[in-house]
């Protein structure tokens, strides 16, 4: 069942004024921050270095809980490890002693699927993240790229109902970053679900979201939520050739670039 059946249209994630402050800080991470995520949408989330984005993640993933304010994800309070969230983290975790496939299955071994289905579901995610020919191999005989691939098939397998996913292709280089944002793109299009990313590169919250969430910092709150008007699906090259497209990443420069300088300051 994809995730678009189960997924009626309406809220997925809300954040109620809230306020993160880590024991022993001086301020907090992040102060009153008020955001919305609906079912199916794709959010990017950008802003300076330690303005509060990965903390967002870990509050939605509920492994922070608010100092104040409320996190909710489908309408009920999140108090615990939000089962219903997979997270990408900025590094793969990839478990070293399992193979590809062994890595990929775990979330549905977790989950008791039989092993018939859960075969049948790993063969077609290693497809999906073209690692096919690599399911036997081991994390350290993959590159950064497919290693990646691996963990997105791993956190992507069990038809989660919201994706939390940290600078995803961070240490990538340029081409394969391509790749990946295209094959994502497609990947989305099958799934349907919700995903927040953070992420440092303006051209990448384009492509791939609904809406930019753009931080501001000391402490971190929300300055600005930016529609993101290209119809889907969504094809990389041609976008990036469209007049709307610059126009997009010339406004969120100069937000980014604003709040940069204010963060240094
Ligand atoms: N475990 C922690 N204990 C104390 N302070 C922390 C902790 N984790 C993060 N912080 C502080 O909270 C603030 C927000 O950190 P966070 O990692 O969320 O920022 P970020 O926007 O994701 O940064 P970056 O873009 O550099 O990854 C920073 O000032 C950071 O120093």
């Amino acid at each position: 069942m994809s995730t678009s059946q189960r997924q009626p249209p309406g809220e997925a994630l809300r954040f109620e004024h809230v306020t993160l402050e880590f024991p022993g800080s001086h301020r907090p991470a992040i102060e009153d921050v008020s955001l919305q995520v609906d079912r199916g949408k794709v959010v990017a989330v950008i802003g300076p270095s330690g303005c509060g984005k990965s903390t967002i993640l870990n509050l939605a993933a509920g492994l922070l809980t608010p100092t104040r304010g409320e996190v909710h994800y489908a309408g009920r309070p999140v108090t615990g490890v939000n089962s219903d969230a997979a997270y990408v983290t900025q590094q793969s975790h990839l478990l070293p002693w399992l193979s590809v496939k062994a890595n990929i299955a775990l979330a549905l071994k977790f989950r008791s699927v039989p092993k018939d289905e859960r075969e049948e579901r790993v063969a077609h995610w290693v497809e999906l993240v073209g690692l096919t020919g690599f399911e036997n191999h081991y994390p350290r005989e993959l590159s950064g790229g497919m290693q990646k691939r691996c963990a997105i098939a791993r956190a992507l397998i069990y038809d989660p109902s919201i994706v939390l996913m940290d600078e995803p292709f961070g240490p990538l280089d340029a081409i394969t970053r391509l790749e990946l944002q295209q094959e994502l793109l497609n990947i989305w299009r099958e799934q349907n679900g919700t995903l927040i990313f953070v992420t440092h590169d303006l051209n990448e919250a384009i492509y791939l979201a609904d809406e930019v969430v753009v931080m501001s910092k000391g402490p971190g709150t929300v300055r600005r939520t930016i529609p993101v008007p290209f119809e889907r699906p969504r094809r990389i090259g041609s976008l990036v050739e469209s007049r709307a497209f610059s126009e997009l990443h010339n406004d969120l420069w100069s937000l980014f670039a604003a709040e940069r300088k204010g963060a240094a300051a």
